[in-house]
């Protein structure tokens, strides 16, 4: 579904953070990413998307190079990410709105987008949240739901950057139930052992620029 070979990137005037990455992603797998803060993470994540573009190497997504910025809208459209930051993905006045909001985007009627928003909230066990004030709300509960707008959209596959940040430990239990019953495929990064053993498939850590197997972390 995704697939990116022998990457490399640097911000500018900076050493390169990827450098030799390549990685792929099939349909029905959970990959989780670790390795130290700053190796390029969130930077592989956004390439992927094409909100970064890297000076080497190539990206595939849904059986397609990309390459140029008209080639990675329909990738954005297909790939669910979910920030870091919460509040980078959050801008609405209320989470029914924020959850609306890619719905309508999409071209959905506003009837449509309500029951999007009553599905979605409901199946992550947030209907209590639904016209709650969303800059009020809660580190945690930011976090799911920006997760339910981005599933709101429908995506074929998620790219999560560290979900289990500022959640509980009974919450992140919950949303590893959550993303155990998701179909699709997803890349979790995550520096949290025991959630990545709990929801991965699959496990990589990025060190110095490539991604690396545990068999040869050695
Ligand atoms: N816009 C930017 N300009 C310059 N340097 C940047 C920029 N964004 C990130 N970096 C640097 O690039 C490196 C990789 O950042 P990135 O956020 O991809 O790492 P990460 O592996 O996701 O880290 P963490 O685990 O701490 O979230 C870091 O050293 C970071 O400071």
């Amino acid at each position: 579904m995704l697939e990116v070979s022998d990457l490399r990137f640097a911000y500018p005037g900076r050493p390169a953070v990827l450098d030799g990455a390549t990685m792929g992603l099939e349909a029905g797998e959970r990959l989780a990413i670790t390795g130290p803060n700053g190796a390029g993470k969130s930077t592989l994540l956004q390439i992927l998307v094409g909100l970064l573009r890297p000076q080497g190497g190539r990206v595939w997504a849904f059986g397609a190079e990309r390459r140029v910025e008209s080639e990675f809208y329909e990738v954005r459209r297909r790939a669910g990410y979910v920030f870091q930051d919460p509040d980078d993905q959050l801008f609405c006045p209320t989470v029914a709105e924020d959850v609306a909001f890619g719905p309508l985007n999409l071209g959905k009627t506003p009837a449509e987008a309500r029951a999007i928003v009553d599905r979605v909230l409901a199946d992550l066990g947030l209907s209590p949240l639904r016209d709650r004030v969303t800059y009020k709300l809660s580190g945690g509960e930011k976090r799911l739901v920006s997760l339910a707008t981005v599933l709101a959209m429908d995506p074929d596959v998620l790219l999560l950057d560290e979900p289990t940040n500022a959640l509980d430990e009974p919450t992140t239990a919950r949303l590893g139930d959550i993303l155990l019953g998701l179909p699709q495929a997803m890349i979790v990064i995550s520096h949290d052992p025991s959630f990545r053993a709990r929801v991965a498939t699959r496990g990589l850590s990025l060190r110095a620029g490539r991604l690396i197997s545990p068999a040869s972390l050695g």
